[in-house]
Parts: structure tokens; C-alpha cells; sequence
């Protein structure tokens, strides 16, 4: 594998490394179905949408901005990193554009940081090792925290992060400034809703026959990992995407945050 050099960590073209900027236009209107099932590995407190739960009845009152009235970002106490992550499919890349156009926050495709090699390992059928995945999560994560400097109320990264010590490498962006934090929202839906969502999915090199080694793969975080926000993956996109932006919400009203016009 290629050796990073300081110029590929920062360079000065960031379209060159991969990062994106996506162009202000709203979300695509839902277009799918609703699946309930959930992982069954998880430990944690799902949000899911305002039905006769009660974590959903306090986040259905949280005001979220709307996707196309997001010129104001939200200032905020704290510099925050907000991982969209789970396996292939479940949606890290609809929630973050989503997310992205709701918060006005910069927003980096991880997919887009695999080297060469990963790629074409992944579009050959054979899922990466851990040894592949190192590389990979460090330079996102060195890329997060380079987009914090200019972008100090935050940014939204997508990325896998199947295990926890994976997770554990993007935690370390805390090291380096203590008023950063870093959020996992877990997008949590089964194996069988994957499937069919990246069997779907066109011009992508993630077949669906990878979905089941990305769940073999899978450590759902435990309670201990505090700083996960677990949220019901298996609606249509449109109710995911308010999910997630309601924890993110949450999250930045307990931070203090002044809210933009929205
Ligand atoms: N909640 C959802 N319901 C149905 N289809 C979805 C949902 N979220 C995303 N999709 C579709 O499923 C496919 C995978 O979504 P994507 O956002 O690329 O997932 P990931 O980035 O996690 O691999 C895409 O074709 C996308 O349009
Ligand atoms: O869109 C997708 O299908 C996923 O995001 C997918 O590309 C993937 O999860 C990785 O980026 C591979 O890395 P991992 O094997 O570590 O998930």
C-alpha cells in the first residue's frame, strides 16, 4: 500500500483527496418501505420514530432544522465529529447528505478514502482485513480533524466502523483537543433490509454477498460506549434521516447551542 505522505493527510486541492463537499440541493423524496426488524446484537436504546415509544415521543418535539433552510450553521460549545456508521447499506451516505444539507456542516464520504487496493479487494468479493481498515480509519480521522479548522462547530463522516476498536482509533481525535467530541450515529437494521437495499443500489463496488461479512464483522456497540446514538435504520429514508437529525439535535441542545435561522 501506498505510504502517506503529509500532502496526501493535507493537501492543499481537497476535491483531489476525496472529501466532499456536496452542492446545496434538498434530499431525494422517500422512496422505500418500512422494515422494523433490528439487529438483535444491540445493547442500547434505539430511537425510533414517534409511535407509542417513549424515547421517540421526546425526540418527535425536537426542532430540526430543514434541509433547505440550513444557510445558518448552529454554533456550538464543543467541536464536534458526528460518525455516521454501520454496515454496508444501512444508509450512512443518504443520512449524511441529509445531515449535511440540515446543519450546513462539511461532510467527508469515507469510501472515498480507501486506497486502490481496498477497492478493488471489496469489489473482487473479499472482505478487508483489519490490517487493510487502519490506514484507512487514520486518515479519515486526520482528515475530520483537518476540516474541524475550518470548520470548528463540526463535521459529518461515514464510515463503517464495524468493530470497536475501530471506533476506538476515531476516539482519538479527542486526544489532540479536549473540546472536541466524537458521536457515533448507529444506524442500526438487519442483515435481510442490507441485502435487499445494496442489491439495489447501482455503480457501487459493495455487492450485496458482502453484506453478511460486514455482519460477521459487526461488534454493535455496547452500552459502555457512550458516546453512540443508536437509531431505528429500517424505515424509508426520509423517516431515518429525521431520526438521525434528532439526535444530532438533542445532542446540540444539551451542548448549547445557539440555533441558526431556520
Ligand atoms: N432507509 C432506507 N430505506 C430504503 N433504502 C435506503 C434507505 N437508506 C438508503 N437507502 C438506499 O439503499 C442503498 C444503500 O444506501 P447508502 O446510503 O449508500 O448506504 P451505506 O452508505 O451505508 O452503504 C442506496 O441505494 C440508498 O438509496
Ligand atoms: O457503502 C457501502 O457499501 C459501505 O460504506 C462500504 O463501502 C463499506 O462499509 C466500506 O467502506 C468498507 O469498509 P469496511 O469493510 O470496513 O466496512
Amino acid at each position: 500500500m501506498k505510504r502517506m505522505s503529509t500532502d496526501d493527510l493535507f493537501p492543499k486541492d481537497y476535491s483531489a483527496a476525496g472529501i466532499t463537499y456536496l452542492p446545496p440541493t434538498p434530499p431525494p423524496p422517500p422512496k422505500d418501505h418500512h422494515h422494523s426488524t433490528l439487529a438483535s446484537k444491540l445493547h442500547f436504546p434505539i430511537h425510533h420514530k414517534a409511535h407509542g415509544n417513549k424515547m421517540a415521543s421526546s425526540a418527535a418535539t425536537t426542532h430540526v432544522p430543514s434541509p433547505q433552510a440550513s444557510q445558518a450553521a448552529p454554533t456550538s460549545r464543543h467541536k464536534h465529529i458526528w460518525v455516521i456508521t454501520g454496515p454496508a447499506g444501512c444508509g450512512k451516505t443518504s443520512v449524511a447528505e441529509y445531515l449535511h444539507m440540515a446543519f450546513a456542516l462539511p461532510y467527508l464520504e469515507g469510501d472515498t478514502f480507501h486506497t486502490p487496493e481496498n477497492i478493488a479487494k471489496m469489489a473482487a468479493g473479499t472482505p478487508l482485513t483489519d490490517a487493510d481498515r487502519w490506514d484507512w480509519l487514520i486518515l479519515l480521522r486526520e482528515h475530520a480533524l483537518h476540516t474541524l479548522a475550518s470548520s470548528p462547530s463540526g463535521v459529518i463522516i461515514t464510515c463503517s466502523a464495524l468493530k470497536r476498536k475501530y471506533r476506538d482509533v476515531l476516539r482519538i481525535a479527542t486526544y489532540h483537543d479536549p473540546s472536541i467530541h466524537v458521536h457515533f450515529v448507529f444506524l442500526n437494521a438487519s442483515e435481510a433490509v442490507l441485502m435487499d437495499r445494496v442489491r439495489g443500489r447501482q455503480n457501487h463496488y459493495m455487492k450485496d454477498y458482502m453484506v453478511h461479512s460486514q455482519f460477521l464483522s459487526l461488534e454493535a456497540p455496547l452500552e459502555d460506549e457512550t458516546d453512540v446514538l443508536a437509531v431505528d435504520a429500517g424505515g424509508a429514508s426520509a423517516e431515518v434521516q429525521k431520526l438521525a437529525a434528532e439526535v444530532v439535535m438533542g445532542v446540540l441542545q444539551r451542548d448549547g447551542v445557539v440555533a441558526g435561522r431556520v
